[in-house]
């Protein structure tokens, strides 16, 4: 969560002039309302299956970059989905690299609140399982995200070249 994948997804898709989708941003499109909100008035739970709802529908389409939520993997099917259908790019911070980024990103996600830094460091802990599931893993401590897309980006074609030269089936993300 807040770790850079709405930022750098859109950098990541400007580059290889693709489609770019966030997921929380089509949420918040379907309910008319920002994610706290949605929680507030719904539960995290509706939040939830709207999230698989739409994740599973973006998925069939080719050619997109789709930034999801932090959490989205916390839920299996998700998972599946996406590793099924797409390439999955894991950016990782590091625990001390990420509270620090905490006061920018709290507001906006309804998970962190009410939470001590103990019970969010805990959260961060018990999360790393569900993020142990993907294509790539980039560590993105200190890098800018400029950089990050770029690694992206080198990563894709560098693969694209090793299974499908000259297809351009690696696009399809
Ligand atoms: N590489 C980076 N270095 C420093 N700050 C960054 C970096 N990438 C993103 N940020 C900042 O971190 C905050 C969270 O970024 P962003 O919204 O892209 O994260 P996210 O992974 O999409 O979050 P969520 O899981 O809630 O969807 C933003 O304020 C953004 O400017
Ligand atoms: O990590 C999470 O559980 C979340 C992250 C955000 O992207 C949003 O999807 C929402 O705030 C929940
Ligand atoms: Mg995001």
């Amino acid at each position: 969560m807040g770790v850079g994948k709405t930022t750098i997804g859109e950098l990541v898709a400007k580059k290889l002039y693709r489609e770019f989708i966030d997921i929380d941003k089509e949420i918040e499109k379907e309910f008319n309302m920002p994610i706290p909100e949605i929680f507030k008035t719904f539960g995290e739970e509706t939040f939830r299956e709207k999230e698989k709802e739409i994740i599973t529908a973006f998925s069939k389409k080719r050619l997109k970059v789709i930034s999801v939520g932090g959490g989205a993997f916390g839920q299996e099917e998700i998972k599946n989905i996406c590793m099924t259908n797409g390439i999955v790019f894991l950016l990782d911070l590091s625990w001390d690299c990420w509270k620090e980024r905490l006061d920018l990103i709290i507001d906006n996600r309804p998970v962190l609140q009410g939470r001590t830094l103990e019970e969010i460091e805990e959260l961060y802990y018990q999360r790393q399982k569900i993020y142990s599931t993907h294509n790539s893993r980039f560590n993105t401590d200190n890098i800018e995200a400029e950089e990050i897309s770029d690694y992206i980006i080198d990563t894709l074609k560098l693969s694209w070249d090793i299974h499908e030269p000259h297809s351009g089936k690696i696009l399809e993300i």
